[in-house]
């Protein structure tokens, strides 16, 4: 088996969450790794932790906790309490490509041991004081109380949100935004550094570029997924549960305490989502606060941005779809002036998964089911198509000379419709036939009549391409988990001239950008031509990044 496959495929790593329980008598808890993808966060800070110990000169003994004393404890047993202590004066070392900051402090049982500290919101440079909560093998999460000194980079004032060191959903807001487009293209080089060492060892891996910067730094995402539980003890008690996102650290450094201390934050307004999202957001509130007690578990409530262009001659509330509505049972809109539009725009935000939704990209219109799959920036969108058509072209072709595209994982036909101007031919393979349904009825909206799509896993594409593959560009677009063994070895078979890899998951990425080049029988031909991130998501940790490869 290669290394590769062996990372792939034999992931194990001791990261399960411990959880002090009473053990019961005469039973010895044993602890039990479990399986996680290396690609994945957890799979991640296990690349990071070795990074640190390197650095130190430590093994991953000096820093190893006995997990196993504290699993057969009862809770709040001597080893718990000496564990889950408060700790002052942590100086924090790094920043790990999920927010957190990382750092080095004593053992709390061996001085002659370490322990790795995980604290949410902490960044390098920053001294603190923590408390360490939760304890697993070779790092404990902890939560952060207070900013003793602040590193250079580290400017509060900037933080819009008051739910800010307490949701799970951003983590960079204390940054500026350059500050936060540097942490991105480092996560994309760290990337590479981790799950491409044999690229990085022969130098050919490029330099990365700047991070593509998103228009809109607040108010951009079009989607968005409030959640409640509704645990046994609430049922039937009258109690409104907290309907938001996940709970991620505690907020006494900064002294706020909104939101309340459950694992879910009851949260009204999210300043990364759009205006009419969070509109939507409030009406769904109002709802929730008259109609919890007729729910019987926990949900999540979609609420996805649609736009549409109005007649001006009819009243607006004439024309709108089924979307949110506020109180009064009317349907929530916002006009928006659009200068290339001659008629107006409104937009509405949509909860019903089923409902189709629109959104106007570079004079392209694309629908979907808002359940679907569909990017959730649109500001960016503009930059993030012309990027990806542009670096689709041959080099050194003429106007005249065939083009063809392959678009594996196409949802509903993005980047397929986008590229298609001056393409022979574009042909697109996606698993949800939903998507294909609607990418069929997007490239006809659009007047784009050169695209074919199929219903399929990825590597289905190989068995209906007849283009020449040294005249065939290739997009591929898979989910997080990235693109599999099958479809790699299959792409290097084809050998086609240009791959566009956009993902959503930098790690998984250079996973197979080094797959790909290293284990594939084609591979070697390739070359990185160039290599980016783009901010997606201001103010969050997250990070797409497009690797273009060229037959060298
Ligand atoms: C990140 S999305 C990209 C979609 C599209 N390129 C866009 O930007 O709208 C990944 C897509 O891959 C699809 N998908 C997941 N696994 C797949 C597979 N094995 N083969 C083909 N498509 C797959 C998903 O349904 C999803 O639409």
């Amino acid at each position: 088996m290669s290394t590769q496959t062996e990372l792939k495929r034999v992931a194990t790593q001791e990261i399960e969450p411990i959880r002090p329980k009473q053990s019961k008598k005469g039973k010895i808890r044993k602890y039990k790794p479990k399986t996680v993808d290396p690609t994945s966060a957890l799979g991640v800070l296990q690349f990071e932790i070795d990074e640190i110990l390197a650095e130190f000169n430590l093994t991953r003994n000096t820093i190893l906790n006995d997990v196993g004393c504290i699993l057969n404890e009862e809770r709040d047993g001597p080893m718990h309490r000496l564990y889950h202590r408060e700790v002052n004066s942590v100086e924090v070392l790094k920043a790990g490509a999920n927010g957190e900051g990382l750092a080095l402090i004593p053992s709390p049982v061996d001085t002659d041991k370490k322990q790795i500290a995980l604290i949410p919101f902490a960044l390098p440079g920053d001294l603190v004081r923590i408390k360490t909560f939760k304890t697993h093998p070779h790092y404990v999460e902890c939560d952060l109380l207070e900013v003793i000194k602040p590193s250079g980079k580290r400017n509060d004032d900037l933080i819009e949100c008051k739910y800010f060191g307490k949701c799970s959903g951003c983590q960079l807001q204390h940054l500026t935004y350059e500050d936060q487009l540097a942490f991105k293209k480092r996560t994309v080089m760290n990337a590479y550094k981790f799950f491409a060492p044999k690229l990085m060892e022969e130098k050919v891996v490029p330099e990365v570029g700047e991070t593509m910067r998103s228009p809109l730094e607040f108010g951009y995402r079009t989607k968005l997924t409030p959640h409640f539980d509704l645990p046994k003890r609430m049922k039937g008690n009258g109690e409104r549960p907290a309907l938001g996102f996940g709970h991620k650290g505690r907020p006494q450094w900064r002294g706020n305490a909104d939101g309340g201390s459950g694992p879910m934050l009851d949260i009204e307004e999210c300043i990364i989502g759009t205006k009419i999202i969070n509109k939507g957001m409030s009406n769904e509130r109002a709802r929730f606060e008259k109609e919890f007690t007729k729910y019987q578990k926990g949900a999540t409530i979609l609420l996805r941005e649609h736009t549409k262009v109005v007649d001006p001659q009819t009243p607006i509330e004439e024309q709108l779809d089924e979307g949110s509505t506020d109180i009064e049972g009317k349907i929530s809109y916002l006009q928006i002036a659009d200068e290339e539009n001659e008629k107006p725009l409104v937009k509405t935000c949509v909860t019903n998964t089923r409902q189709i939704v629109t959104e106007y990209i570079n004079g392209f219109t694309f629908q979907f089911s808002a359940g679907e799959f569909f990017q959730n920036n649109n500001s960016i969108l503009p930059s993030v198509t012309d990027y990806v058509r542009k670096n689709l072209q041959i080099e050194g072709s003429k106007p005249e000379d065939p083009h063809y595209l392959v678009d594996a994982y196409c949802g509903s036909g993005l980047f397929s419709i986008t590229s298609s101007k001056g393409v022979d031919r574009v042909i697109g393979v996606e698993v949800s036939a939903d998507s294909v349904a609607f990418a069929e009825r997007n490239a006809k909206a659009n007047g784009v009549d050169n695209c074919k799509f199929i219903v399929g896993k990825a590597e289905k594409i190989f068995g209906s391409i007849d283009t020449p593959a040294d005249r065939t560009s290739v997009i591929l677009d898979p989910p997080r988990k990235g693109c599999d063994d099958v479809f790699l070895k299959q792409l290097a078979e084809y050998n086609p001239a240009r791959i566009v890899y956009i993902s959503c998951n930098v790690h998984s990425q250079a996973r197979d950008v080094e797959y790909f080049i290293k284990e594939t029988e084609n591979g070697n031909c390739f070359k990185i031509e160039s290599l980016r991130g783009f901010d997606f998501f201001p103010q969050t940790h997250h990070v797409e990044s497009i690797c273009v490869l060229s037959r060298g």
